[in-house]
Formats: C-alpha cells, structure tokens, sequence
C-alpha cells in the first residue's frame, strides 16, 4: 500500500522538473548523489538518533555526543570515506562536536599559517584523530580586538622554547570549541616576544592534555566554560576556557609560514602578509556561508509544508478552510526567504570559488586579491547569518502555536544557529570591515586606479551616480539589468555619500567611529548587491530541466525585489528610484508570489532533506503532522505517570487547604 502523502496534491502541481532542481541546489550531479547517500546512511543509523537531545541533561547530551563522533569516524573508517564524504557525514548527525574545531579550524590553521616540515609532522597525526586539536583565539577580555590578546610567547634562547603564560584574569582562554573537555591540542594565539619586544599576535601550536591518561599538562588549567542558550543546541559543545602558567614549548611549535623566530631569537617578518595569522577565519567565514543556506533552507522547509497543511479560516459550505500558505501576508513574509535560501546557496558557491582561486594565488604569493577576499567572507558572513537568525524565528512564528513546540525543531534550530552572528567576528564589527575596504576603494576612485572583482561597478560611478531608473510599469522590473543597475546606483551613491560626510572630519578615525552605523548600512547595500549579482550571473549559465530556470527567475526577482522593497528608503532617499517605481516594484512582487505558490512544496523538497536531519513534526515529508504531534505529545517523561512527582508534597496540600478554607 502507497504510504500517505498529504503532500500530494502539492506536490501535483510543481511546473518545474524536481529531479534537477535537486541538482541545482546540490551544486552538480555528483555532489547531489554523494549528499543523498550520506543522508541516507545517517538517517538509517540508530546511533544518530536525536529526537531525545533536548531533554538530556548536559552531562548525558555530552557523553552522547562523544558517542556519535566515536561512532562516526567508525563508519568513516569502515565505508573508507573521502574527506568530502566525511565532512558531508558530519553535518547530517547535526550535532556541534569538537570535531568541528578539529578538522574545520585546527588543521586549516596549520595548513594555512605552519611550514611544509610542521604539515609533516602535525597534519598526519591530526587526520588520524591520534591528536584533537581546537582554535584557541578568544580570551575572557578579548574576541573581537585579535590584536588586545593578552597571553604571551616569550621565547627563551637558553632553551629554544617559548614561555606560554596567561598574566591577567582576562587573557584566560575563553569560549574555544573543543577545548573544554576533549582536545590534546590547540592552536594557541599569543603575543609573541623576543628579546623584550613585543611582536603581535602569532599562533602556536600546543600540547594541552596527555596522550595516554587525558590529564592537563603540567601549567595547565582547562575546563568548560558552562551551560549556554537553549537546551540541547549548541550545549553538546565544549567550549573551555584555558590558562598557563609558564608553559613551555619547543620553539618549532610556532606556526612559522608568516614570520619566524631564529635560533637566535631573531624575529623574522617574511614577504607573506601578516594578515595571513588571520587565514583561518576567512576559510571558516566562507563555510558559514554555505552553513548559512543549509539553516534558512532548513526552516524554511519546515514552515512551508507546514503552511500548506495547516488550515484557519474561511470555510465555504463546509468545505475545508482555507491553507494558510494562501494567506498573502504568509506569503509575504515565507517566500522571500525561500528565495533567500536559494540566494545564498549561489553566493555561497560562488564564495567557494573566490576563496579556492585567493588560496591558490597566496600558494604563488601573489597577494592581491587577499582583502577583496577578506571583505566578500566577512561581509557575506555576516549578512547571512543575521538574515538567517532572524528567518528562522520568522518560521516560528510562521508556525503558529506549534512553532513554539520543541518537536517543530525550530527552538533548537534558532539556538544553534544564533551564534554565527557572533562566533568567527561579530556581525557588525565584520561589517565595519567591509565598510573600511568600501571607503578605501572611494578614496582611491580618482586615482586612476581601477576597481576590480565585487567593487569593479565603482568604476562606473560617473553613470551610477547620475542613471535614472526606466520603469514604467510593473513588468518592467522584471529586467536583469534594471534591477542590477538599481542596486549597483543605491550601492555606490550609500558609499560616496558616507565618504563624503567622512571627508569632514579632521580626523578620519574620529569620523569613522562618528559615522559607524551608516557605514553599516553602506556595507550590507554592498552585500546585497553581490548576493543580487551572483544570483543573476547563475541564471546566465545553462541550467536544464522542464521549467527549473524559470523558477530560479522567479525567485531571484523574489529576492531582489523584497529587497528592495524593504529598503525603499535607501533607494528613494538616494534619488536611484521614485516613490511611484517603488510601488510598482511591490506590485510586481505580489505577482511572483502567485507564481511561486504552486511551486512552493516542490521548491523545499528540492532541498533533498532526510525526515531525520530535518527533526521536525512540522516539516515531515508526508506531512501527517496532527497524528505525529498527537503521539509525540505522549511520548513525553511528564506523562510517563498520570500523577505527577510531586503531587504529594506539593500540589495536595495546596488543594487540600484550599477546602479547608473554602469551608470556614
Ligand atoms: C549546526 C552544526 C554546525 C556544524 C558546522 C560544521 C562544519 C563547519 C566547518 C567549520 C566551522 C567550524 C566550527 C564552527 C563553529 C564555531 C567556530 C567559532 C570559532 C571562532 O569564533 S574563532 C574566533 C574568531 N574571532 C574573530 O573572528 C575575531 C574577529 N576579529 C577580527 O577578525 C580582527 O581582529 C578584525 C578584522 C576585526 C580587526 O583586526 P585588526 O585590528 O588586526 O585589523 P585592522 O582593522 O587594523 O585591519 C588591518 C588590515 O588587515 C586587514 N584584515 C583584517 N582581517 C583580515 C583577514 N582576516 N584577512 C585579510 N585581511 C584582513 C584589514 O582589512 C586591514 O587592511 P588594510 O590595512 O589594507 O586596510
Ligand atoms: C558558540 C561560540 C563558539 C565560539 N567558538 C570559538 C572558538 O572555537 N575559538 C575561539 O577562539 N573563539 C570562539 N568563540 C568566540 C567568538 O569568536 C567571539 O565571541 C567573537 O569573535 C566576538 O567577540 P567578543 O565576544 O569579544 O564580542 P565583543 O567584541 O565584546 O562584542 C560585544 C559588542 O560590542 C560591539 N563591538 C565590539 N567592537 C566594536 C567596534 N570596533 N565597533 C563597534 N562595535 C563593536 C559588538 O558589535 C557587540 O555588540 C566562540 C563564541 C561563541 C559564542
């Protein structure tokens, strides 16, 4: 018997091929066949099971969480996984473990800053899991501020060692992953003196705990820093906090590919930029990206199958009601981050290509794309993960009352996912970053130098500065280059208005930190643009499949439009459209979410999730999401008795008393 699909009428009326779309988003063929056979086998496998997280205590969800890493490598050993499939395993058991830090921060960390001898000795250990490694960057009075890091390196030419100490409360090591509980290693960033100079902030790599017995080292005090939002979430981590009293390393264990310290003690800067300490953050900030498509797709799935089962309202001769995915209000505020989900995949992939292009320029030492890599990262990592953060408290919401149920798998979702606004550089700070790169290619416009890569549209600054927009109507917006023109004109007048209002001030500094919060505003028109433009340059590439690039179409106008429509102020306020062309720009957008609606189920089933790895009732394939809620409901420890614990002590007396007073 065919298992029941409340999805299938839905389903029904897709006007575009499934099969490809699901190619598109997986990125080619390939990736879509390994992603798919990964998925599959994690969901089949009763140790990844994690309906229960939530109600663990931490000290179980920890040893739980062991248990599926144990389990994990297990299977990437046994099945002889590449790291590709490997990785891709990792994220379906969807559980943050140190592993995370392990193969995501530590040995990118030693790729990207050690020596060809330290990647000898350093990687094969770390990619046989015979040592675990963490980042250990943040301190108790400093993330953000790399350079106020207060641990220190002090070598000692008597012994050719470095002296790690931590000499304030506030250079204790704080929040790195992995570190708490689990890593014999780390790659500690400290202030490197020699000679009774300080040299900045370098990273070295050091042996925390012992490889037989698990102790700390002598010197060292490390443990976990505490419970942190929600429950389950991101408490399967252990984040740990870290100090040293005069601990001592051998010289080598300084990641040496940036600056080097002599035998002598003499201090080496080589012709890599010293920015190259900061490395690892850019690879990491690239992946939040993709990581940052994965969430909203994820929310978004659960609250439009959701919607389209969920009915309220408007029942006609006792004819169902109405689904409230119908609702244009719940269109409005679902389908563009639909189109957001697919928007940031492109951009991610794109992303990908920027950073493994920038990498392989830096293996040649060539330098020069290094900053325009450093601001697309940090810019594009913050504008996702903000959006993403707030969309998926938007699909709580979209959720209604069940949204707020642990088992939609959205409370969970928003707790995990909340600290990518401030993990790896705090959103605003990152943008901050991309504003300086902003006004420095400003300032460098009339010097005959031309902007190249996301910033080349400054080249045209003469045309974008004075263009008029041409629409008329409301297909009109319906044009690739309208819409890129709007968003390239709003783009670069938001950053010669800033620079201007900058050039008042005496002291640069003074007016930057005066200006900040439009500064901000000027790196996301920025972002929003690239996001725009990548979407668009997708569209220009061969895609096949029955209507697959139509619907791509439909939703890049989406997400470009929502845009705009949300930022109307900027577009108007810098002359780039009128009042009158904004309203058309809405009017337009109500037509494509009509267009998008019967396309809506078949869009997020595109995104090939497993039930599994979605974890939520709300989001089930087959949408039979009333009797699930109902059995769920009694599967609950609360109802495990139908007099709870406690009655006796304290529910009795208080009734008890209560009739006893009602008598007097
Ligand atoms: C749900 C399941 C999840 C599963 C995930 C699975 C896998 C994912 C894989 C990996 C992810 C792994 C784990 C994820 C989880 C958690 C990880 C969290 C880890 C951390 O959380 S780890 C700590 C991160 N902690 C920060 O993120 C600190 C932020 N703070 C900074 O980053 C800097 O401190 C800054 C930039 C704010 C100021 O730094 P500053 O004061 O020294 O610099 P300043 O502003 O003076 O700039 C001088 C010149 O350097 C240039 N410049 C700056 N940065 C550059 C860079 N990166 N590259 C190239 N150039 C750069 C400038 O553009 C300028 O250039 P110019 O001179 O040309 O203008
Ligand atoms: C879950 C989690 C995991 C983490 N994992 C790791 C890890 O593995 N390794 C590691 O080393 N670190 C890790 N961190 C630390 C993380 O990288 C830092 O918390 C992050 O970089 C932010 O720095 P901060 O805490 O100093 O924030 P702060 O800089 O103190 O931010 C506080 C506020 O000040 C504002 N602010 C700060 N500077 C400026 C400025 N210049 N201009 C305007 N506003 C400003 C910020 O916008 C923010 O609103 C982790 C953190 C979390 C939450």
């Amino acid at each position: 018997m065919e298992a029941l699909d409340y999805h299938a009428e839905e389903r029904r009326k897709a006007e575009f091929n499934l099969d490809e779309m699901k190619i598109v988003w997986a990125g080619s063929r390939r990736n879509y066949e390994l992603s798919d056979r990964v998925a599959r086998l994690v969901a089949s496998d009763p140790v990844f099971r994690k309906d229960n997280r939530t109600m663990l205590t931490r000290k179980d969800l920890f040893k739980d969480t062991l248990r599926k890493a144990a389990h994990a490598w297990k299977r990437i050993i046994d099945l002889r996984l590449s790291e590709e499939e490997a990785n891709m395993l990792r994220s379906y058991v969807d559980q943050p473990a140190f592993t995370d830090l392990h193969w995501g921060m530590f040995i990118p960390a030693i790729k990207g800053q050690g020596t060809s001898e330290q990647h000898e000795k350093w990687l094969p250990m770390a990619y046989k899991m015979q040592i675990i490694g963490c980042y250990a960057q943040t301190e108790l009075g400093h993330g953000s501020n790399v350079q106020g890091l207060e641990t220190t390196a002090t070598f000692d030419p008597q012994t050719d060692e470095f002296d790690l100490h931590s000499p304030t409360l506030t250079s204790s090591k704080w929040w790195p992953g992995g570190l708490g509980k689990v890593s014999t290693h780390a790659v500690v960033y400290a202030r490197l003196i020699t000679g009774g100079q300080d040299h900045g902030v370098h990273g070295f790599i050091v042996q925390l705990r012992g490889l037989d017995d698990h102790l700390p080292l002598p010197g060292i005090t490390v443990g976990d820093i505490g419970m942190k939002f929600g429950s389950g979430a991101y408490n399967s981590m252990d984040n740990g906090l870290l100090r040293f009293d005069h601990v001592r390393i051998p010289r080598n264990q300084m990641l040496m590919r940036v600056s080097q310290v002599t035998r002598e003690g003499k201090f080496v800067q080589s012709d890599v930029p010293r920015q190259l300490v900061y490395g690892t953050m850019v690879y990491v900030r690239q992946t939040i990206v993709s990581d940052a498509s994965c969430a909203l797709a994820r929310a978004v799935c659960i609250a439009t199958r959701y919607s389209a089962v969920r009915r309220q309202f408007g029942s006609q001769n006792g004819g169902p009601e109405i689904q409230v995915i119908d609702y244009k209000t719940q269109q409005s505020r679902l389908f563009p981050l639909l189109a957001s989900a697919y928007a940031f995949r492109f951009v991610g992939e794109w992303l990908k290509w920027l950073y493994t292009d920038v990498t392989q320029r830096l293996q040649a030492n060539d330098f020069s794309t290094l900053p325009e890599a450093h601001a697309c990262t940090a810019g594009l990592k913050s504008m996702t993960t903000s959006v993403t953060a707030d969309a998926i408290e938007e699909c709580r919401k979209l959720c209604g009352g069940h949204g707020y149920l642990s088992n939609s798998g959205l409370p969970e979702l928003f707790a995990v996912y909340i600290p990518t606004c401030t993990y790896e550089g705090d959103n605003v700070v990152l943008l901050l970053q991309v504003a300086r790169f902003l006004m420095k290619t400003v300032s460098q416009l009339g010097s005959g130098k031309k902007p190249v890569g996301t910033t080349a549209y400054m080249g045209r600054a003469e045309h974008l500065m004075q263009c008029r927009c041409e629409v008329e109507m409301a297909q009109d917006w319906l044009k690739p280059s309208t819409i890129l023109e709007a968003f390239e004109a709003r783009a670069v007048r938001m950053s010669i208005a800033c620079a201007k209002s900058l050039g008042k001030f005496s002291n640069p500094e003074d007016g930057f930190a005066e200006l900040s919060p439009d500064l901000v505003e000027v790196a996301i028109a920025h972002c929003q643009l690239i996001v725009v433009s990548k979407f668009l340059e997708k569209l220009q590439q061969d895609i096949p499949g029955k209507g697959v690039k139509r619907q791509l179409e439909i939703l890049c106008n989406v997400y470009a439009l929502h845009l705009l429509h949300k930022h109307l102020g900027d577009f108007v306020a810098t002359g780039c459209i009128t009042p009158n062309q904004g309203a058309l720009a809405n009017e337009q957008l109500r037509l494509l979410y009509a267009q998008v609606r019967p396309n809506a189920i078949a869009l997020v089933d595109a995104f090939n999730y497993t039930d599994h790895y979605l974890g939520s009732i709300l989001g089930c394939y087959d949408g039979n999401v009333y009797q699930k809620l109902y059995q769920e409901a009694w599967k609950d420890p609360l109802n495990d008795t139908v007099v709870p614990d406690g009655y006796l002590e304290y529910l009795r007396p208080i009734l008890k008393q209560h009739i006893r007073t009602a008598r007097l």
